[in-house]
């Protein structure tokens, strides 16, 4: 038997649009063994939005893994639970995507190394925001061409509390793509520039004081929000109520805050959010420094 538990992980972070992401602490768990033949998948939590055949995205990697590797591809049973709601923003499908390597690679005995596997993850995803972070843990900032992915881990100090605010609406990452320019001006690529790359050293030293302005966008999120109702007003309270910095995260919906004072802030925007349509939630999460984890037969392996 395989397992593996993969992390939500929450792209962009504002200026870091299709390079910086980051681990956060909640998990899908999957577990995968051979049968003789077929496909049986079984979703724990019962979610009908989830396919439950070949059009699975942990199968579908599975699949492109045999390919890759020319083996065919044997009969096998997964169990998914869920707890990275999907198509918010919070990579899902990276998790799929990362899920069905880990297991690919398990259970056809190929070893490929966590590099390869990061390598291979960042092409399958077309950005390495999400997939990066999910098998690595921490914060990780990548820029890749045709061949190859380049990229750095940075470990998030544990005390950086993020405050995740999610709807109850999805909104597809594809949705949320195709509302974006094809081109921009100078001016906001020098204003997005300035802002990444103070957003990762600031993460590095952990100055979170500089995290308001360090996580301002200006190639997204304004074209996002008006797919998010009350999305700029809830980032301005956020602010109003102590957070350190705020953004949508990945494609959205979900919104994240950086803070310090998790009780009071997370007391204010509960009762602020509950004022709002479309049943916020907000769930306190901190960064996963380790990222994916494999056990075969019950013993860990990475
Ligand atoms: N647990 C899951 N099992 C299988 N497929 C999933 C799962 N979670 C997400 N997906 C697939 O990924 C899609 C969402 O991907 P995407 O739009 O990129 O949103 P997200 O921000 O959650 O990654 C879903 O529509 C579904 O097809
Ligand atoms: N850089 C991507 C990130 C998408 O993240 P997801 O969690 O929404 O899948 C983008 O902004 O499109």
């Amino acid at each position: 038997m395989i397992k593996v538990k993969v992390p939500a992980t929450t792209a962009n972070m504002g200026p870091g649009f299709d390079s910086i992401g980051m681990a956060l602490s909640l998990y899908n768990i999957v577990y995968a063994e051979e049968i003789e033949r077929g496909l049986e998948i079984i979703i724990q939590d019962g979610n009908p939005h989830i396919p439950k055949d070949e059009r699975n995205l942990i199968y579908k990697t599975i699949e492109h893994f045999y390919k890759v590797i020319n083996k065919p591809i044997p009969g096998m049973r997964i169990v998914q639970q869920d707890s990275i709601p999907h198509t918010r923003g919070l990579g899902s499908s990276a998790a799929c995507i990362v899920a069905g390597l880990h297991i690919a690679n398990a259970m056809s005995q190929s070893f490929f190394s966590k590099e390869e596997l990061v390598q291979m993850a960042a092409q399958l995803e077309g950005h390495p925001d999400n997939t990066t972070p999910a098998l690595l843990g921490g914060m990780t900032i990548g820029a890749m061409n045709e061949e190859d992915m380049k990229y750095v881990k940075v470990r998030v100090p544990e005390n950086i509390h993020f405050a995740v605010m999610i709807p109850d609406f999805t909104l597809s990452t594809e949705l949320a793509r195709s509302v974006l320019p094809k081109e921009v001006s100078l001016k906001d690529a020098v204003f997005n520039a300035s802002r990444a790359g103070l957003l990762a050293a600031s993460m590095i030293t952990g100055d979170v004081e500089n995290l308001s302005l360090a996580m301002e966008d200006c190639l997204h999120e304004p074209y996002r929000s008006k797919l998010i109702p009350h999305m700029d007003e809830i980032l301005k309270t956020a602010k109003i109520h102590g957070a350190k910095g705020a953004y949508l995260s990945g494609a959205g919906p979900t919104l994240i805050a950086v803070v310090k004072n998790v009780v009071a802030f997370r007391r204010e925007m509960v009762e602020y959010l509950a004022g709002l349509e479309n049943n916020w939630q907000v769930q306190m999460l901190q960064v996963d420094n380790e990222g994916a984890k494999v056990w075969i037969n019950e013993e860990l392996r990475y």
